[in-house]
């Protein structure tokens, strides 16, 4: 059991993310773990001693109340040893569905947990009770840690029933090192990444608190949008699904605080279930409308946001009824191309590029490498990966079909648009743009923001956007097999070494489809192998999908009956 929590560790999030997403209801087995011997390295400090045993109490959750508390642990070292500087931890199980819970680490900068530090984390949350307290001594003394020196620690949750309980844990191990803890209480992941950042740069990047997010992001969507608040075919309206998480919340809050410069309907405001039918992973695999959509006109522009808000996408439904989507591709394509009109505009020379993974729509990879005309790098699939390689440009636009993406720009590219804004006011513009975009991570409500100053700048309506360029059909499929890790992957995931024989048969069915891409990866969060499929038409697609879906499950060794294409059996696997 524990071992797949190794894997799952392991993840590819932007910090370093350890997702521990059993339903709750299903790790009761795990509730053998002692008591005692925990209580044994708690020892660290009376106090939770005692909050132990009311934890203990809550036997179907007590193995994750267990992970949350090392993981307190190991932020409180992690800012030691990073000479206080403040690490952040968030309770979330992001886009997943309610009873799941996990937790998010934030390194100082806001990025991932350095390479050596996932080991530790991974041993860290593996060891045996009886070895925690022996195991925490021997990762203080081969690091080097003072433990008398400060460390401080800043937590934050969505706001699922039982992440109350888990943030608790969490604080708890800090406390039991000594660290400060700050509680932020129920937030986004973007927030609290701000958080970090803003406190760590002293407030240069912004005032680490809620009232200083929202100033910081608000001060200059208003300051962009002025006066004119509608302009061409932009409306100055739209519908939010806040996917009944942390988002609605937010977005109701920051609603409060403007001046009416954006007109948003919160639809999933918190009265169903997060993520549930709703949220951006449902609007991008389903391709479907969220639950609860009020009637609108046609080509209202729609946004969906995931359960910790850290993923966006756009949709509208079209005069004939169909859904369409604009996806984390279409986002960083409208601002790649704005930003190209912009430096050039400052008449800047920066180098600029666009990062993606593999589940880009073939449609935007020509779009940008043959109209933009902008250099495009595809990663493995997780945001670390694309920040990690965003940062090689002076400005760095990446985001994962998903929604989940930002920009980040150098500091050389900071300094010199702060330069030219002396003279050229369209570099006061960017300077604008740069304080509206969070760049210590992808954030859902500022990349909203982005698109709406965007698209109100070019005067554009959905049906501008959309029209830049055509996507592929697309779908992804869900297979179950024994061991997803007999599935390895090179080239940005795109091409599958192990089982042999899998890629040339893959390759093989691929090649009898017009625009047909297909490639297979083990998912990082859920235990299942993702299948990716696009070609010409949507029933090649499927087609398509359901063909190399069944040769995961004949090779690599698939749990239960083959898939049966296509139609009504569809919505099984996605
Ligand atoms: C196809 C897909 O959307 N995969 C998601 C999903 O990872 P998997 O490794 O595919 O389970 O969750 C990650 C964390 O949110 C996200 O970074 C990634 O893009
Ligand atoms: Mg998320």
């Amino acid at each position: 059991m524990l071992s797949t929590y190794i894997n799952v560790l392991k993840l590819s999030t932007l910090t370093f993310s350890l997702w521990v997403l059993r339903r709750i209801d299903r790790i009761g087995r795990i509730h053998s773990m002692s008591f005692l011997t925990v209580a044994g390295f708690l020892a660290y400090s009376k106090l939770h001693r005692v909050l132990s045993r009311i934890i203990i109490t809550f036997h179907s959750a007590e193995f994750l109340d267990s992970v949350m508390y090392r993981m307190g642990v190991l932020a409180t070292l992690r800012s030691r040893i990073r000479g206080g500087a403040v690490i952040g931890v968030m309770v979330t199980a992001s886009h997943n569905p309610e009873p799941d819970n996990g937790v998010k680490l934030i390194d100082p900068k806001g990025e991932m947990l350095e390479a050596s530090w996932e080991s530790i984390a991974t041993d860290l949350a593996n060891v045996e009770d009886s070895e925690l307290e022996a195991h925490v001594a021997k990762i203080i003394s081969d690091n080097k840690i003072d433990v008398g020196s400060s460390s401080n620690v800043f937590v934050g949750m969505d706001n699922r029933y039982h992440s109350p309980r888990l943030l608790k844990a969490v604080a708890d191990g800090v406390i039991a090192l000594k660290g400060n803890v700050r509680e932020f209480g129920i937030v986004t992941t973007p927030m609290l990444h701000f958080f970090v950042v803003a406190a760590n740069t002293r407030g240069a990047y912004g005032q680490p608190t809620e009232e200083g997010y929202y100033r910081k992001l608000i001060t200059a969507f208003e300051t962009l949008r002025g006066d004119k608040l509608e302009n061409g075919n932009y409306r100055n309206k739209l519908i939010f699904d806040g996917a009944n998480g942390v988002g609605a919340r937010k977005m109701l809050q920051f609603l409060k605080r403007m001046h009416n410069s954006l007109q948003v309907e919160v639809i999933n405001k918190g009265d169903g279930k997060i993520n549930e039918n709703c949220g951006a992973d449902h609007v991008k695999v389903k391709q479907a409308v969220p639950i609860g959509m009020p009637i609108v006109e046609p080509y209202t522009r729609c946004v969906s946001v995931d359960g910790d808000a850290d993923r966006v996408v756009y949709f509208f439904t079209d005069d004939a009824g169909h859904f369409r989507l604009l996806d984390g591709d279409r986002i960083a394509t409208l601002v790649a191309d704005y930003l190209m009109d912009m430096l050039k505009r400052c008449d800047l020379d920066l180098s600029m590029g666009l990062v993606q993974t593999a589940y880009a729509n073939g449609g935007s990879t020509d779009y940008i490498a043959n109209t933009l005309k902008v250099p495009v790098a595809c990663v493995p699939t997780g945001v670390k990966h694309l920040h990690h390689k965003a940062l090689q440009y002076d400005i760095g636009v990446y985001f994962e079909a998903n929604g989940h993406g930002t920009i980040i720009f150098s500091d050389n590219a900071k300094c010199l648009i702060k330069a030219q804004s002396e003279t050229n006011p369209n570099a006061k513009i960017l300077l604008q743009i740069i304080d509206l975009i969070n760049e210590t991570v992808g954030d859902a409500i500022s990349d909203m923001l982005l698109v709406e100053t965007i698209l109100n700048s070019k005067g554009w309506d959905v049906k501008d956007w959309l029209a830049t360029y055509d996507d592929l059909p697309n779908l992804q499929l869900k297979i179950k097999v024994q061991d997803r890790n007999v599935i390895t992957t090179t080239d940005a995931e795109r091409v599958c070494v192990t089982p042999v024989g899998l890629q040339e048969a893959i390759d093989k069915v691929v090649s009898n489809y017009k625009r047909g891409r297909a490639f297979v990866r083990p998912s990082g969060t859920e235990d299942v192998v993702r299948v990716y499929a696009e070609a010409a038409t949507k029933d090649e697609t499927e087609s398509l999908a359901y063909e190399v879906g069944n040769l995961v499950h004949q090779l690599a060794g698939g749990v239960g009956p083959e898939l049966i294409h296509p139609g009504k059996t569809i919505s099984a696997h996605i």
